[in-house]
């Protein structure tokens, strides 16, 4: 039996495709390419929130399905941490993150019937002190290369998070209680609906 995509989901990430495949939503996938340089005054909050509107914009030409884009960051003492560029790079993040608290904020923005959806959720990582041993050998499994800050709390970097305060898969790239809302609010039937 073929089972037809309800959602198109516009992103190369596959964390957003496991999450979603985890609550029961099959989608076709249609990776866009915008242009994610943060905008001179632009706050944290805006910043993410344009870029997921962006991506599910850009997809919404591709696809006739409802569009769903996202965007995630890490913000530590007001500056937002994007993806590693390199080594260097990430060393310095995860030494900046070390024994503190930072925010991670992940916006998703779903268009459809109704027009376009928007949320933007915040959660609040704390970490534990990490020894520069630790930053380098991290680095060398490859995990932190293509992850905002540097770390993936779903992997090895789990060691490193003493708790969170927040929605954990919005961590790892979509919030999975309020996208299911706004998939309701746009008609994409959720496994609560077939029976
Ligand atoms: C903080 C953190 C981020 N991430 C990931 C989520 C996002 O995929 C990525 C941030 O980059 P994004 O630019 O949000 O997304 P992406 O480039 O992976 O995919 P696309 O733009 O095509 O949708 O970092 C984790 O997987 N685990 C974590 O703990």
């Amino acid at each position: 039996m073929t089972i037809t995509a309800k959602l198109c989901l516009a992103s190369a990430s596959p964390r957003r495709l496991e999450l979603l495949s985890s609550i029961g939503v099959v989608v076709e996938t249609r990776p866009v390419d915008i242009d994610e340089s943060l905008r001179h005054g632009e706050t944290p909050s805006e910043y993410v929130a344009r870029l997921a509107r962006g991506k599910a914009l850009a997809g919404a030409c591709l696809s006739t399905l409802p569009v769903l884009g996202a965007d995630t960051v890490v913000v530590h003492q007001g500056r937002v941490l994007g993806k590693p560029q390199n080594r260097e790079h990430a060393r310095e993040m995860l030494t900046a993150l070390s024994g503190t608290s930072h925010e991670v904020l992940t916006a998703v923005a779903l268009s459809g019937p109704v027009g376009l959806l928007e949320r933007c959720v915040t959660t609040r990582v704390c970490m534990r002190e990490i020894q520069e041993r630790e930053i380098a050998a991290y680095w060398a499994t490859g995990e932190p290369e293509d992850k905002a800050g540097g770390y993936a709390i779903q992997g090895l970097a789990a060691i490193f998070v003493e708790r969170i305060e927040g929605s954990h898969s919005a961590v790892v790239g979509l919030p999975l209680f309020e996208t299911a809302e706004l998939l309701q609010r746009q008609g994409v039937p959720l496994w609560t609906a077939m029976s």
